[in-house]
Order: C-alpha cells, then structure tokens, then sequence
C-alpha cells in the first residue's frame, strides 16, 4: 500500500500514527461516534486535529474536547468545509447588506438519491449513523444564514425511521423557531432523506443538491449547492419589490478570503489553508470555532429530541 502510493509512511494502527513524533497534526474521517475519541486522543497525544462532521455524537462530548483542548493547547477544528469557500461568504454578503430587509423564513434540504447503500456507516445507529447526523449541513446553513446558535424551539420534528433500524431516522423533516440578532423570530426549516423516492418513481433528483431557500423581507436568496460550491453553485436573488431575478458566483476572494486563493480551489483546500494558517500562528481567513461545533450539536440534540429518536450513543 506505502510502496504502491508512495506514502511516506504506513502504519499499522491509528495508536501508532499518533505515537509518531513527525505527525503535526491528523485528518480524521471515522465514522461519526469515533470522531469524539479520536480527536480527543490525538490531542492527549499532541496532534491537532481536523475532524469531520459531526465533530461528535453529543454536545456534552463536544465540551469535553474544548477542555481537552484548553488542557493540552491543541486545536480541532470540525470540518465544515463549506463555510470556509467564498461562495458562503458571498452568501452572507447578501443577507448582511441590509438591501433585503430582515430575514422571515429559511427552507434548508440535503438528500441522497439513489438511496446510500445498505451496510453504509449513515445506516449505523451505533456509528453515531442517521439522515440529520450526515446531512447535519442543512442546520448549519441554517444557523450561518440566520447567525444564529441554537433554535429557541423546535416546532416539529418528523422522523422517517430506517426499516433496518427503527432509532435511525431515514429523513428527517422538522421546523425551527430561532431568534435574530435583534430578537425577531425566523423560523426555519430542514429535510434530509438518506433515501428519496425518485421523481415520480421514474428519475433521481441529481438536481436536488444541498441547498437553502430564504426568504427576507423584500426578497428569495437561493443558495444553490452550499455544501460543494467549488463544483457550481449560485446565489440567485429574486426581489420582491420589482421581480427582478440576479444571480452571482464566488469561486475566490470576497470578505475573508480578499486576494487570496483561487478560483480552482475547493472547499477542502480554503478549509486546509485556514487550518494550517492556524496552526502556523497567522490569523485564518475563517474559522468554525469550538463553540460553534457545540451550538450545532445542541440543534441537532435538540431535533432528534423533538422527533423521539433516542440521540445518537457518543463514546
Ligand atoms: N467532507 C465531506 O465531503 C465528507 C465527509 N464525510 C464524513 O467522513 C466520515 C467518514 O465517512 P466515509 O468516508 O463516507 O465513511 P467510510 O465508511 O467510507 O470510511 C470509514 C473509515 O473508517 C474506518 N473505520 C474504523 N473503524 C470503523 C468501524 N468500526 N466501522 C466502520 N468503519 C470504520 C474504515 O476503515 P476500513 O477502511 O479499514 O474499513 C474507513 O476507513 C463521516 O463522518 C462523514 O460524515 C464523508 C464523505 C464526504
Ligand atoms: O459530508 C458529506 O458530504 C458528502 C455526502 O454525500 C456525505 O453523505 C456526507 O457525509
């Protein structure tokens, strides 16, 4: 495998990769309900660390690896990479300006079509599996759209339980009340389905790519692809006022990013980019701060609470 590659280095165990000292820091792509041990365990052993998403199975884990953190002086960060493209940054652009009015409505979806496969680690209840821990991307398009941290409450919260496994939730359709910066409501609302019924059982919706919808005072922002916005993506504004539709791309610069980066680069090189940035001491263009990662695990604690579904089992 080393040879065939041209690894480096190979090892035999993931214990082995954190005991060796040329190791800075580690990717981490487990299964969700490894996230919590791992990166925990890699700062114990002195790596930094960049996780997945969700960075945990629980909110209370989450805590735990902000103290390990503090303790150790290691950073982890949770990988939401889409945050991190200008895309997401043009998007916030828009919905900061002022030029729409406040925020009323947001419609969020992520969905899998064809269906994942059987045997996948989503349909895994005890490898932290389930439609909102993998597609979690819609509440956090929500909450970066709304600037919000957790929903004041959830409205409803519908689970489409898998067959298999009656505590993994298939889909999950669910509606959230949050509170603006200036204490307005805005409600919000998210669907993912780990296994959508073909368009009228004849066609998969290869168009139904993750995205959100919302809807402000004087207009529609849709962002189109939000989750891999390297590959295409738009943000289309339809105005209320005079029914005129606009749309814009960012594939680089913009407000964090200024001259920096280019337009080829994915969402995955602007988030390593952040990422070493950081751990060489320079400020990142943008971050997804620990307590972030703690807000978007309460939303999703908060969900599948709502829905009836026990949480996920965390470590
Ligand atoms: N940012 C992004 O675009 C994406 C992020 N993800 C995230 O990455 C993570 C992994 O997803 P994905 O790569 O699709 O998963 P895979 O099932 O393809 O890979 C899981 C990996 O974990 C290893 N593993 C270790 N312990 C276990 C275990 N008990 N059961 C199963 N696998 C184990 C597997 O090892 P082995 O090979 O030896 O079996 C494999 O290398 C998830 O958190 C997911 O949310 C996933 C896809 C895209
Ligand atoms: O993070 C992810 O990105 C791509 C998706 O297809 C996948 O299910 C998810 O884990």
């Amino acid at each position: 495998m080393r040879k065939k590659y041209k690894f480096q280095n190979a090892y035999g165990s993931y214990e082995e990769v954190l005991k060796d000292p040329e190791v800075d820091f580690v990717y981490i792509s487990l299964p969700n309900q490894l996230h919590f041990e791992w990166t925990f365990k890699a700062m114990e052993h002195g790596k930094d660390v960049l996780c997945e998403k969700p960075i945990a199975d629980t909110a209370a884990e989450v805590e735990k690896l902000i103290e390990c953190s503090r303790r150790t002086g290691r950073v982890f960060m949770e990988a939401f990479h889409w945050k991190i493209h200008p895309a997401a940054h043009l998007f916030r652009e828009i919905l900061e300006s002022g030029e729409y009015g406040r925020i009323l409505k947001t419609h969020a979806l992520m969905t899998a079509t064809p269906a994942l496969p059987p045997g996948d680690i989503r349909w895994q209840y005890d490898l932290g599996g389930g439609s909102l821990m993998d597609m979690t991307y819609v509440l956090s398009f929500t909450r970066f759209a709304i600037g919000a941290d957790t929903p004041e409450e959830v409205l409803y919260a519908r689970a489409r339980a898998s067959s298999e496994d009656p505590r993994v939730d298939e889909a999950m359709d669910a509606a959230l009340r949050f509170t603006d910066k200036k204490g307005k409501d805005v409600y919000g609302t998210i669907y993912t389905d780990m296994k959508r019924a073909w368009y009228l059982g004849l066609l998969p919706r290869v168009w139904e790519l993750p995205s959100i919808n919302v809807e402000t005072e004087n207009a529609e922002v849709f962002f189109y692809n939000a989750m891999m916005p390297h590959i295409y993506h738009y943000v289309e504004v339809k105005d209320k006022r005079t029914g005129k539709t606009t749309r814009k791309t960012a594939y680089k610069g913009g407000m964090y990013w200024g001259d920096r980066g280019e337009v080829w680069w994915s969402t995955y090189r602007y988030q390593l980019e952040a990422f070493v940035d950081k751990l060489r001491g320079r400020k990142p263009a943008y971050w997804v701060t620990n307590e972030d990662s703690v807000q978007q695990m309460k939303t999703i604690e908060d969900v599948y609470k709502s829905s009836g579904l026990p949480l996920r089992p965390g470590k």
